[in-house]
Order: structure tokens, then sequence, then C-alpha cells
């Protein structure tokens, strides 16, 4: 009989690292730098708001040797003396990449939000506009989302997200800049 003890190990565990097992799907090569964890502090600001505001954010990437990433990054607030304030915004999805550098990306919040979203990635960007974007009943009226993911100097990655939200056109909400998690370090 199948032997379903919990405790076993995955057969199939996902990969953060290039070198790592199982090997990234060549579809992958453009963004094997992104595999792993990545920490660091942003600022954001939306015309509804009266401050801007400043966030820490933790984003992993991560595969399973299929041409797809497992994307996940949730954020929490700062105080002005940079100590956590309350958790804020939270996501997931899967990024699939393509020939020629192009990326299809889902990606989902808790605040009802779920992002279909298409571009293209190289040179160590990624760049990924919104095709499509449904809401749950409750959710808040977003129409759009760009996002640039930037691989700039050694192990740093630098985010900008611009959102079209109730009732106010594409523009900035958020800028980020992480640097990559080493294990033990
Ligand atoms: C690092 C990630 C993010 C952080 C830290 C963040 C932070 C914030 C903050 C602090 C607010 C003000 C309201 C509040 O205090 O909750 C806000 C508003 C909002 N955010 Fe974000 N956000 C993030 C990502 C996103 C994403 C990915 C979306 C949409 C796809 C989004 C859409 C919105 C919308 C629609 C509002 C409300 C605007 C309004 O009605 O005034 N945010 N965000």
């Amino acid at each position: 009989m199948f032997d379903l003890d919990p405790a076993r190990e995955r057969p199939y565990p996902d990969a953060r690292r290039p070198d790592e097992a199982p090997a990234p799907h060549p579809l992958l090569a453009p963004v094997t730098g992104l595999l792993g964890t990545w920490t660091g502090q942003g600022r954001g600001e939306y015309p509804t708001l009266a401050e801007e505001f400043t966030y820490a954010q933790e984003v992993t990437f991560s595969h399973d040797g299929r041409p797809f990433l497992r994307y996940e990054a949730r954020a929490w607030l700062l105080d002005a003396d940079g100590a956590p304030l309350r958790p804020s915004a939270r996501e997931s999805g899967w990024w699939r990449l393509q020939p020629e550098g192009r990326v299809e990306a889902l990606i989902t919040q808790p605040t009802g939000i779920a992002e279909i979203s298409v571009g293209h990635t190289g040179d160590g960007t990624v760049d990924l506009t919104t095709q499509e974007v449904a809401r749950t009943p409750t959710a808040k009226e977003v129409t759009a989302t760009r996002r640039r993911y930037a691989l700039t100097v050694e192990d740093t990655l630098d985010f900008v997200h611009d959102l079209a939200a109730v009732g106010h056109p594409l523009q900035h909400h958020l800028s980020a800049r992480l640097f990559r998690c080493r294990p033990g370090a």
C-alpha cells in the first residue's frame, strides 16, 4: 500500500537556488537569479492616502523543475523608528515562463484581488502588467497593476508597483529595495 506518512521526505521539494536539485527548467534561465528569499524595505503612497508609508517586505521565488516560478510575498508596515507596526499586503502566485522571455503570471491577494498579468523578462528584469483583474464581491476596486522586478546590483532586487484603483489611473503605489537572504547569515 502507498505510504502516506507525512513525516516522510517530500518526493518533489521546491528548489530555491539555481544549483539545488531539481535543475531549473531551461525556460527559467532568464529568472534563475530571482530564486531564493529577499527582504528589505520600501515606501508607498497613493492619492487617497494622507501620508506616505514605509514597509518591510519578504519575497520568495522557488521552482520544482517545471517552467514556472512559485511566488510568495508578505509585507508589514513600519513606524518612524523602523519597528513593525502591523501586517500589510500578502500575495502568492505562479509565474509561467514562455519562450523568448515572455511571462504569464497569476497572483492572488487576501484582499479579494486576483491578477492575471503578462510581460517580459530579460537582462535581470521582469515587467508585468495586468491583462485582467478579478475581484471578490467585497474587494476594493482595483482595475490594473504594473510591476517591475529588477536585479540591479548583485544580490539586490528593486521592486516598483503601480496601481490603478478606486477611480485613480495607473500610478506609483510602492517602491522597495530587497536584499538576498543568505540562510544562516
Ligand atoms: C508591499 C505590498 C503593499 C503594501 C505594503 C501596501 C500598503 C498599503 C497601505 C498602507 C494602504 C493604505 C490603507 C491601509 O492602511 O491598509 C494601501 C492601500 C491600498 N492598496 Fe496597497 N499595499 C501593497 C500592495 C498592494 C497591491 C499588490 C495592491 C493591488 C493589487 C494594492 C492595492 C491597494 C488598494 C486598492 C488600496 C486602497 C486605496 C484606497 O481605497 O484608499 N496594494 N496599501
